[in-house]
């Protein structure tokens, strides 16, 4: 079975709380991007005792055994020990450390694929319980439609927001920012503007009432970042923000017409095209 993990974005993010467990509670809402990986997920050849993960693309730093495919067939395994061997390939294409949710994409769909070639006939309530151990985004992935989420950023609720073929920039300027890093130097508060009303509002008033907490807390040792936004603004965007935990920026345009090529560094990753 071959599946597409898309990526996501954040509409607005806050760390509200610091958390007894260590994580932080979050206030953002995610919106599926169509930025995609590609997955395969097959049974293991005769004679194949143990799962297999071969990788392409775009290198993912660690050892291939702690990839979050695998720990997503091995979670199953743990609880259905008759669980055949996979063969899993995945070719990546997101970039890691992009606050585009690539990792945690995969690891859902590979939750999916796994359930399905192998007819284990879990419901995507239950899927969401092994997904959640993976990672704190994870979850969204199962259901990718526009959702507001809180408590760890693993707590879901329908978000009535209609940004479906809205025209988008995604700049990726190569810097790998470690989600736990870049809490660290955030100080939790509130959200100014409740954000599921601020969403509600035109996006033309968004560049003044949604906010990403990380933008701050990077702005010192990351200045590119500001400086990707700014542009973002200048080439006619109608919002722009930093996703997740950086270092994706994005701008979100009233078309592609106005989602210009712009000459960003070669070093720069660019996506363009609608959400
Ligand atoms: C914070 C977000 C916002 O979108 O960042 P991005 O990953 O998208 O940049 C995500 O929810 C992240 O989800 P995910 O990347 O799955 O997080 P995890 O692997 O569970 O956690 C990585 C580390 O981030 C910190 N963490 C994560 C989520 C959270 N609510 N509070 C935290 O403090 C913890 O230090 C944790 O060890
Ligand atoms: N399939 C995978 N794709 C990307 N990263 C993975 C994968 N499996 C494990 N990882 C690890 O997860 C970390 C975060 O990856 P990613 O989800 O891309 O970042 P972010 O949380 O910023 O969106 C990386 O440091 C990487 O080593």
């Amino acid at each position: 079975m071959l599946v597409f993990p898309n990526a996501k974005l954040n509409l607005g993010l806050y760390v509200t709380a610091r958390r007894p467990d260590g994580y932080h509670d979050l206030e953002t809402a995610f919106v599926p991007l169509p930025w995609t990986d590609a997955l395969e997920v097959l049974p293991a050849p005769k004679g194949q005792a143990a799962s297999s993960l071969t990788l392409s693309g775009r290198p993912v730093p660690g050892d291939p055994a702690t990839n979050l495919c695998l720990k997503a067939y091995q979670l199953l395994q743990a609880d259905y020990p008759a669980l055949p061997a996979a063969q899993l390939h995945l070719h990546k294409l997101v970039p890691i450390g992009a606050g585009l949710g690539g990792g945690s994409a995969d690891a859902a769909f590979a939750l999916r694929a796994v359930n399905e070639v192998f007819s284990l006939g879990l419901t995507t309530m239950q899927l969401e319980g092994y997904a959640r151990r993976l990672g704190a985004d994870c979850a969204f992935f199962l259901h990718n439609t526009p959702m507001l989420a809180h408590g760890r950023g693993d707590e879901f609720s329908p978000l009535a927001l209609e940004v479906r073929g809205t025209a988008c920039l995604v700049v990726y300027p190569g810097l790998h920012i470690s989600t736990a890093a870049a809490f660290a130097g955030i100080v939790p508060r509130p959200p100014a503007h409740p954000l599921r009303e601020a969403l509600g509002q035109p996006m033309a008033e968004w560049p003044g009432t949604v906010r990403n907490d990380f933008e701050d807390a990077l702005a010192p040792r990351y200045p590119v970042l500001a400086d990707i936004k700014a542009r973002l603004y200048a080439a006619g965007a109608t919002y722009a923000s930093l996703s997740g935990s950086g270092s994706a920026v994005y701008g979100l345009f009233p078309d592609l017409g106005e989602a210009p090529a712009l000459a960003w560094e070669p070093e720069f990753l660019v996506w363009r095209g609608t959400l």
